[in-house]
């Protein structure tokens, strides 16, 4: 006998009431979009499961894409067979003897299909004394038990699978909306992309190039970055920003030390410029309290100022060990250690206002005439597509504006 299905357990979005027909919509089309490299396999879906029907593939690589689907809470390989007595038991039999170093067991019955003629209790005992009658050397344990053998009676058949396989949680990427990543080269920002597209948001990012204060390999580096979590997503697209032009007006004309409030300031209204066309609400960045200048309470109300975006900062209460640590469990690490320099660092002043004062930033501001630089910079836009790390790539000059 051989495991013929793979089980998904959707896990907090069960909870969802009126909504779960989309979730379970939108995950199934992630899922399906995710395992299209697999020609052979089948995908049904009932209001609380998923089945892949494995159709002779292996199903260990299925697993591991499986893994990185937000919405999947557990899965296990399953064996499916007619709901009738003898087959339940052998199947149940094979799951047992699978494993190695397994000594006790638990059967965990939950009768679906209340039309099966015995009860999921009685199923527990017919199912465990089989097991014991057939074997050599295991006991029942009901509470700590080396393996937990799930029997799911159902009317179109039963599955019966052993180990549970953790799956990424979450909810389904595009159940809530989608929202605008400020993407730097640095370590945070990919990894609040990451958690954000774990509460079901789509992400499109956006990034302010300088070059050739900022080099072609820093801009690889956020091409790499934004392809990496594709892994967790439909698509990502790329804005990147020429921002260098208008850097330097701004610079020529503001005391140095508004220098890094005023540019953040204009990132978020480029950013809003964006978001506008593309119909996102809102803003997700890597900010945290307290780890730099510009992220003191009083910079951020200030920078704050210029949108009434909500921005989204899943990091900010988070230490920065914690965010190296997702950094590298989902593989932007290393690319982000990558020593090539940032916009805002390489124009960013040495004394940066830490505490900057909103109606002066305003005043400062008011004074500034960016002349045509501002329209010129979103017009050149470039705007970059990525689907999942093998896939196509397109690359045009946006002809959004
Ligand atoms: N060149 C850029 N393009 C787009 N967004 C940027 C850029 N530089 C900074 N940001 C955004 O501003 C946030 C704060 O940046 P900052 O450099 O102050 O902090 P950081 O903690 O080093 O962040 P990161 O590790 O993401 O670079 C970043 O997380 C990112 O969301």
């Amino acid at each position: 006998m051989q495991y013929n299905h793979i089980l998904i357990r959707y896990g907090e979005m069960a909870l969802k009431g009126k909504n779960k027909k989309h979730f379970v919509g939108q995950l199934s089309h992630n899922v399906k979009f995710k395992l299209k490299k697999f020609p052979n396999i089948e995908l049904t879906k009932t209001h609380d499961r998923m089945y892949v029907l494995l159709n002779g593939e292996e199903p260990q690589p299925i697993i591991e894409v499986l893994k990185d689907i937000f919405g999947i809470q557990s899965m296990s390989l399953a064996l499916k067979v007619n709901s009738e007595e003898e087959a339940i038991k052998e199947a149940a039999l094979h799951t047992l003897t699978d494993p190695a170093g397994v000594k006790t067991f638990k059967i965990s019955t939950r009768r679906v299909d209340k039309q099966f003629p015995i009860n999921s209790q009685d199923m527990n005992r017919v199912l465990g004394g089989h097991l014991l009658q057939s074997t050599d050397g295991y006991t029942v344990d009901v509470h700590q038990p080396d393996i937990e053998i799930s029997v799911e009676i159902r009317k179109e058949g039963t599955y019966i699978t052993s180990e549970k396989i953790q799956g990424a949680g979450g909810l389904p990427v595009g159940t809530a909306g989608k929202s605008l990543l400020l993407l730097s080269g640095g370590i945070d920002s990919p990894v609040a992309g990451y958690l954000t597209m774990k509460r079901g948001v789509e992400i499109e990012a956006i990034h302010f190039h300088s070059p050739p204060f900022t080099s072609e390999r820093s801009k690889q580096k956020v091409i790499d970055l934004a392809k990496k979590l594709t892994r967790f997503g439909h698509k990502v697209r790329l804005h990147v920003v020429p921002f260098t032009a208008l850097q330097q007006s701004m610079f020529r004309q503001i005391p140095q030390h508004y220098g890094m409030t005023i540019m953040r300031r204009l990132m978020l209204q480029i950013s809003e410029r964006v978001a506008e066309k593309e119909g996102i609400l809102s803003f997700t960045t890597g900010e945290s309290l307290g780890q730099v200048a510009s992220q003191t309470m009083e910079s951020m109300h200030t920078i704050n100022q210029v949108t009434n975006y909500p921005i989204i900062r899943p990091l900010v209460a988070m230490d920065k060990l914690d965010i190296i640590d997702i950094s590298k469990k989902i593989d932007t690490y290393d690319i982000s250690i990558r020593p090539y320099e940032d916009c805002c660092t390489v124009f960013v002043p040495k004394q940066p206002k830490t505490k900057p004062d909103k109606e002066k930033v305003s005043g400062i501001e008011a004074q500034i005439d960016y002349g045509e630089e501002f329209e010129r910079t979103i017009e050149n836009i470039e705007v970059l597509e990525f689907y999942d790390e093998e896939a196509e790539e397109v690359n045009e000059f946006s002809d959004l504006f």
